[in-house]
């Protein structure tokens, strides 16, 4: 098995927004992260992905499982990691501890309290009095105590703080490592998946825009500054051109072109993930509006 996840041809039609036949590998043993902004269907496509309905078009295999027959079974197998909590809020993590060893087949309580410990989330305390990371760390302390091959984070650093985020990141990786689990991370940290990412996905008004390796992307494409004089000659040669006071900025893929043909005119930099969704969104914008 190659990939964890196979996304083939998924349609989703929900009025003013649209899933656009998508087509995503998430591979086995590696880090993907899945950016795009807001509004743009990162977390559409993920709910979908967990719960594909037979009226939508496309098809879903999940760790060589067809989603549609097998989604209990699949469900156990996937750790979930939501911004917003779902869990009863009248209870304290004790006592979902005691929910949660009947929902999963291989629940470990040991596991999850030791990283209840480790988060400092009070485990008695009831869960609509945790703060809302709190709440995002006990939420990641589940997903790690059920031997999930498949973790699926939806923007699960938002509202961490710095030095968590950072641990959190660590634990990841380690986990990679360790126990050869996959991972799908949306976010708008994207200096998070700089860190950690082996593949990024961008999406964009419910497309797929680039499913690319991390450094195959990064050796790609630099930064172009330069004199606003060669726009129009350059012109095929930069993506996403904005022009400020000191000249221009772009995106390319033909850096060593760029110095060859304009020499000290311009200069190469690396990018940002950033940066280059900036880039690539502004292209796009230019070619549709003509
Ligand atoms: N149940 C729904 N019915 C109709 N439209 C919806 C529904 N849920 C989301 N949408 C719309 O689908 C679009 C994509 O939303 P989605 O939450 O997937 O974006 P996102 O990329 O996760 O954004 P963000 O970064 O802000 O979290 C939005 O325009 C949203 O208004």
């Amino acid at each position: 098995m190659m990939n964890a996840v196979t996304v083939a041809g998924l349609e989703k039609d929900m009025g003013r927004f649209r899933l656009k036949d998508i087509n995503l590998n998430i591979r086995k043993g590696y880090i993907t992260g899945l950016i795009g902004e807001n509004g743009s269907g990162k977390s559409t496509l993920i709910h979908h992905m967990l719960v594909l309905k037979k009226q939508d078009g496309g098809r879903i295999s999940i760790l060589d499982k067809d989603l549609e027959k097998e989604r209990e079974e699949l469900l156990n197998r996937i750790g979930l990691v939501f911004a917003e909590d779902r869990f009863p809020q009248n209870i304290n993590p004790k006592r979902l501890n005691g929910l949660l060893t009947v929902y999963y087949d291989h629940w470990h309580a040991d596991t999850f309290f030791a990283y209840l410990e480790r988060f400092n989330v009070d485990a008695t305390s009831k869960i609509k009095f945790l703060s809302t990371g709190e709440k995002v760390k006990l939420s990641i302390a589940i997903a790690l105590s059920h031997d999930a091959e498949l973790l699926i984070l939806d923007e699960p650093t938002s509202n961490l703080d710095p030095t968590f985020r950072m641990e959190l990141l660590n634990i990841l990786q380690t986990l990679m490592t360790d126990e050869d689990v996959t991972i799908l991370f949306s976010t708008h940290i994207t200096t998070d998946l700089e860190k950690i990412a082996d593949y990024i996905v961008m999406i964009d008004d419910g497309e797929v825009l680039f499913d690319m390796e991390k450094d195959v992307l990064f050796e790609s494409y630099r930064k172009v500054k330069g004199d606003r004089k060669i726009i129009d000659d350059a012109g095929e040669l930069l993506i996403g051109t904005t022009i400020n006071a000191l000249g221009f900025e772009a995106m390319t893929r033909e850096p060593q072109a760029l110095v060859e043909l304009y020499g000290r005119k311009v200069l190469i930099e690396n990018l940002t993930l950033d940066e280059m969704m900036y880039f690539i969104k502004r292209e796009k914008g230019e070619t549709i509006n003509g």
